[in-house]
């Protein structure tokens, strides 16, 4: 089956179709881990993306109910230079194939995808259509570029109503901007109270269930398209212990008056390396973002500069300096990648032990 990836500065790429059928427009981008592909679709920070792997062989372990990070995928496109037909191994239940096309994912191999991410590296991320199918076009695809790219990406992932894993430990409430499982899963092992709200959840809503420690997770999109967020944090800030990552770390730091900007190509992998500028260590990170918080906004805020990466310099962690209150721009739940670090969440449990001490 003939697919058509269309960039908007009209690169065309043509090569064959896998997953899903149809069209759809979104920002292509890409990831250089090795593996992990599963994780990466689903993610819900990939929402409205078009996601290519500069890792030539992609699928050669399938897929499995493991490594599912939502119960659905949100990418619009996945792009990789060969699709693995014949996947081995003992968790495999649905090769690559198949498994975009029961999530619905338009997938395109046989391009060059290392020309398309120099592209992309010099150009910056562009949006793109994807197309495969009987009868396509290159007039179609084009007409298909005209389509604005969403904006409302976080109200499409985030669950519609509250659900809680119960735990006997500390309550924590989790603002769901596109939670992975990982994250969930992180609070889990230290036996905590999960409770999971929409994005659009009120102070009442979040006060109602109590918690003792507030998660504000990842998600995709522009942290100011969700102004709200930033609100109710800033109400938050000082009465509960918050912990934020990836989308969250943008969300405290724009509470706390700082500013975010775009990055030209994004960080998307899984070796990161980021330095903890506390004790001066580098840890490799899992990363997903197309954002990043502009170092100089932090200077008029009570925010501390805590970790930054290695590969460019830029903000990868803050602290509050007054109030409880932390985060950083990269996964510690490490979905996929090194679990480096995992030590966030210890963190977090200290923190919220320390601040309610003796209340
Ligand atoms: N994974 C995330 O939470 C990413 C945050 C935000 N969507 C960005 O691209 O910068």
């Amino acid at each position: 089956m003939k697919a058509l990836l269309l960039l908007e500065d009209g690169t065309l790429f043509e090569g064959k179709g896998f997953g899903a059928t149809g069209s759809q427009v979104g920002e292509v981008v890409f990831n250089t881990g090795m593996t992990g592909y599963q994780e990466v679709l689903t993610d819900p920070s990939y929402c409205g993306q078009i996601v290519t792997m500069t890792y030539p062989l992609i699928g050669n372990y399938g897929t499995n109910a493991d490594d599912m990070e939502a119960t659905l995928s949100f990418a619009k496109g996945f792009v990789v230079r060969e699709a693995c037909d014949m996947p081995s191994n003992w968790r495999n239940r649905k090769s690559l194939h198949d498994y975009l096309a029961h999530y619905g994912v338009i997938g395109i191999e046989g391009i060059d995808t290392r020309m398309l991410t120099k592209r992309i590296r010099t150009k910056g991320t562009l949006k793109g259509v994807i197309a495969s199918g009987p009868n396509l076009s290159a007039e179609d695809a084009k007409s298909y570029l005209q389509q604005d790219l969403r904006t409302d990406q976080i109200l499409q992932v985030t669950t519609k109503s509250p659900y809680r894993c119960p735990g006997s430990g500390r309550r924590v409430v989790v603002m769901d901007y596109g939670v992975k499982g990982g994250t969930i899963r992180s609070l889990i092992n230290r036996d905590c109270d999960v409770i999971v709200l929409p994005a659009n959840a009120t102070l009442q809503d979040v006060l109602a269930w109590d918690p003792q420690g507030i998660l504000l997770s990842n998600g995709p999109g522009n942290p100011d398209d969700i102004p709200f967020a930033a609100e109710l944090v800033r109400e938050l800030l000082g009465k509960i212990p918050i912990f934020g990552i990836c989308m969250g770390h943008q969300v405290i730091s724009l509470a706390c008056g700082a500013t975010a900007k775009r990055l030209t190509f994004g960080h998307r992998g899984a070796n990161h390396p980021v330095k903890d500028l506390r004790n001066k260590r580098v840890y490799i990170t899992s990363q997903n973002h197309g954002y990043v918080i502009d170092e100089a906004s932090l200077r008029s805020t009570e925010l501390e500069l805590t970790h930054i990466n290695l590969n460019d310099g830029t903000v990868e962690g803050v602290r509050h300096t007054r109030f409880p209150a932390f985060s950083v721009q990269y996964h510690p739940e490490a979905r996929p990648g090194p679990d480096d670090s995992d030590y966030l969440f210890d963190e977090f449990m200290a923190l919220i032990d320390q601040f309610w001490e003796g209340r």
